[in-house]
C-alpha cells in the first residue's frame, strides 16, 4: 500500500455513506476513488485498497464477501451481524490471512466508550435495561449499539454470577415491557428530531446509574470511521469494535 490509502463507499448515497464520501475526500492521506450503492457492479472496487460498507443489514455480507475475495480490507458499520454471519466472515478471512475486516456497530468515541464502562460496571448492579433512541427513518430494531451492549451486560453478569435480572411482571399483553437480548431488557424509540442516542440504566438497592451518549449529528461517526480506515491492514482477520483499535482490549 502507498502513503495514500485509496479508498471506495459501499452504500455512498445513504446517509452514512455521504457523510464517510466526505470526510473520506477532505483527508489529505485518503484518496475517494469509487462509489457504489444499490444496483452498481463492484466488480474491481475501483483499485480501491480499503472499502468502507454502510449499507443494509441483508445486503451488507454479500459486500463483504466480494471484497474480502478481491484481497480488499473493509471497515463495516451496517448492523445485523450475528454469530452466523461473523462466522461465516472469519471462515472466508481463514482463506485470506492478511485481509483485515473491521465491524463497528458503532464508530462514535463515546458510544464505544459508553458500551465499555457498562460492561465495567455491570457486575455492580441488580437491574439492567437499555433504551435506544434512534430517527425514525431507521429500518433496523434493536440498534446493533444495544445489541451489543446487552451482550457486554450478560457476559459480565455472567461472570459475576448474578442471576437473571429481578423483574415480577406476568402479564403484558402489549410488549410494553420491551424485548429482551440475552435477558437484558432492550427498549427502542423512533422519534423525529433524534439522531442516534443510548441510555444504559443500572440499577442497585437505593441507587441508579444512568450512562447515556448522544450523537447529535453524523460527523459524530468520522473520526472512528477514518481511524478503521488507517488501521485496518495492521489488523488481518475479523475485528469486531473499534475498541480493539483504540487500546481499548480487555
Ligand atoms: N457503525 C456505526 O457507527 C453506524 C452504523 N449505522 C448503520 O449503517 C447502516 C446504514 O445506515 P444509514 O446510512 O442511515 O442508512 P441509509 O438507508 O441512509 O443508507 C443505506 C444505503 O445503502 C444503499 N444500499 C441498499 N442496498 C445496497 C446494496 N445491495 N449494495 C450497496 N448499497 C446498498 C441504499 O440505497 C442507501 O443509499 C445501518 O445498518 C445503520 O444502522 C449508521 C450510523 C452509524
Ligand atoms: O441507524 C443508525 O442511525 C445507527 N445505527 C447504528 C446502530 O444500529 O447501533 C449506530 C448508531 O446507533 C446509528
Amino acid at each position: 500500500m502507498s502513503d495514500t490509502i485509496k479508498v471506495a463507499v459501499i452504500g455512498a448515497a445513504g446517509r452514512m455513506g455521504s457523510q464517510v464520501c466526505r470526510a473520506v475526500a477532505e483527508a489529505p492521506d485518503l484518496e475517494l476513488v469509487a462509489t457504489f450503492d444499490q444496483g452498481d457492479d463492484l466488480a474491481d472496487l475501483g483499485g480501491a485498497d480499503v472499502v468502507v460498507e454502510f449499507s443494509v443489514p441483508d445486503a451488507s455480507p454479500a459486500n463483504v464477501a466480494h471484497c474480502v475475495d478481491r484481497g480488499v480490507h473493509v471497515v463495516v458499520g451496517t448492523t445485523g451481524w450475528d454469530d452466523r454471519r461473523l462466522a461465516a466472515v472469519r471462515d472466508q478471512l481463514a482463506e485470506r490471512p492478511t485481509v483485515g475486516v473491521l465491524i463497528a456497530p458503532n464508530f462514535a468515541i463515546g458510544a464505544i466508550l459508553m458500551m465499555r464502562f457498562a460492561q465495567q460496571a455491570a457486575r455492580f448492579y441488580e437491574s439492567a435495561e437499555v433504551i435506544e433512541l434512534h430517527h425514525p427513518a431507521k429500518v433496523d430494531a434493536p440498534s446493533g449499539t444495544a445489541a451489543r451492549t446487552a451482550g457486554l451486560i450478560a457476559a459480565a453478569r455472567a461472570e459475576a454470577g448474578l442471576g437473571a435480572v429481578p423483574d415480577a411482571t406476568t402479564q403484558d399483553p402489549e410488549g410494553t415491557r420491551g424485548g429482551r437480548l440475552d435477558g437484558i431488557p432492550v427498549h427502542s424509540v423512533r422519534l423525529r428530531g433524534l439522531v442516534a442516542h443510548q441510555e444504559v440504566l443500572l440499577g442497585g438497592e437505593g441507587e441508579m446509574l444512568t450512562l447515556r451518549h448522544d450523537s447529535f449529528d453524523r460527523t459524530s461517526f468520522m473520526p472512528g470511521v477514518l481511524a478503521g480506515v488507517r488501521g485496518v491492514a495492521a489488523h488481518p482477520g475479523l475485528t469486531v469494535g473499534l475498541e480493539h483499535y483504540l487500546g481499548l482490549d480487555d
